[in-house]
């Protein structure tokens, strides 16, 4: 074969950081060192009592239209775009069930995990999407899983960790449906109204591992970014953080409430509220000795929906003005995922006015 074929092959896949960190503990290859900026911005913490001031939201009262829960819900996206959720429904076994599966998944031997390997250029699967930038330290599973015709069910896991992912994402839906419902009565629309504007409700979810890292300060486990859809679910460990918010310039660390998920507003959001409701910067580091596992369930519009302020809330913006552009769903997705995960740029490039 000649020199160019070089030219021609695939990108070569990313390393799988779990199996790094099993064949040599005390190895952070070069890739995925973050630079002085980033590392000084690990100084950047707010004080610790900060971390327990995100607001806490109850569901059940949410879900029933309660006026005080609803202020809150207003409050907690526009100050903080982000809120832990409690009294949601979601029994503590479906929980549980889904994390003794990803447990036992991540600790199949890489063939095992390949299996279901994510193939280049695609992002369902096992594995790393292709990004040109410092490395996360952290391996993933994402699937699509509602509208069910998006399911590719060739890169699912097997039974029994399919059967917890059905499960678990069947109590997301209800709650993920309730929750656009809320968004769509504090943003002065009838209950349903939002969940038209999506034309269809996508939903995603990403399992992601974050291994332990021997120089925690010098990686990180996700990049800072925003979330590009609507709404975002988490769940996590109780007992492992590492989740960190911006908030007024300073990460805030989020403390996990036992049995809590936590919530934040995604870009579609900020652009619907015209800018009312925040989608926050986060980010994810790692600690030292505990391997930490979160599950994501996003909630996003059909590709083909127009997205831009709503009516009502560019009435109550300063000025009456919209400050971000009409953008098709598709095409912000088009143009975000060629762009670092540096921030939120996206919003700022893709659809603010005047970029
Ligand atoms: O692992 C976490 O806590 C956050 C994950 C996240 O931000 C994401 O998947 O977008
Ligand atoms: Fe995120």
């Amino acid at each position: 074969m000649g020199s160019n074929s070089a030219l021609y092959a695939p990108c070569p896949p990313l390393p799988n950081v779990q199996e790094l960190v099993r064949s040599d503990p005390f190895q952070v290859p070069e890739r995925y060192i973050r630079n002085e900026k980033d590392i000084s911005n690990y100084a950047d913490l707010c004080p610790p009592q900060l971390s327990s001031e995100v607001p806490t939201i109850n569901f059940s009262l949410l879900s029933k239209g309660n006026k005080e829960e609803l202020n809150k819900l207003d409050q907690a996206c526009k100050e903080w775009g982000f809120f832990q959720m409690v009294n949601h429904g979601v029994e503590i076994e479906i929980m549980k069930g889904l994390k003794d599966s990803a447990q036992k998944f991540f600790k199949l031997p890489l063939e095992e995990k390949n299996r279901i390997a994510m193939p280049p250029n695609d992002i369902q699967g096992y594995g790393h999407s292709h990004v040109d930038q410092i490395l996360d330290w952290s391996d993933k599973l994402v699937l699509v899983v509602y509208p069910q015709q998006y399911r590719k069910l060739e890169v699912w896991p097997p039974t029994p960790f399919k059967e917890a992912i059905e499960t678990y994402s069947t109590e997301l839906r209800r709650l993920g449906e309730d929750l656009v419902r809320s968004m769509s009565l504090v943003m002065g629309m009838e209950k349903d109204a939002l969940l038209r504007l999506h034309q269809e409700l996508v939903q995603p979810m990403s399992v992601a591992y974050y291994p332990p890292c021997f120089m925690p300060d010098k990686v990180l486990g996700l990049s800072p970014h925003s979330d590009k859809g609507t709404l975002g679910i988490l769940m996590q460990e109780d007992d492992v953080p590492g989740l960190q918010i911006k908030h007024e310039g300073k990460w805030v660390p989020i403390k996990p409430l036992p049995g809590a998920f936590v919530v934040n507003v995604g870009d579609i959001t900020e652009i619907w509220s015209n800018g009312k409701y925040k989608s926050i910067e986060h980010r994810v580091i790692t600690n030292e000795s505990k391997a930490r596992i979160s599950y994501s369930t996003f909630y996003l519009p059909h590709q083909n929906v127009e997205i831009e302020p709503l009516d009502q809330m560019v009435l109550q913006s300063p000025g009456s003005l919209p400050v971000y552009k009409k953008v098709k769903y598709g095409d912000y997705l088009k143009q975000t995922q060629k762009m670092k995960k540096e921030g939120k740029a996206h919003v700022t490039e893709v659809a603010k006015i005047g970029s």
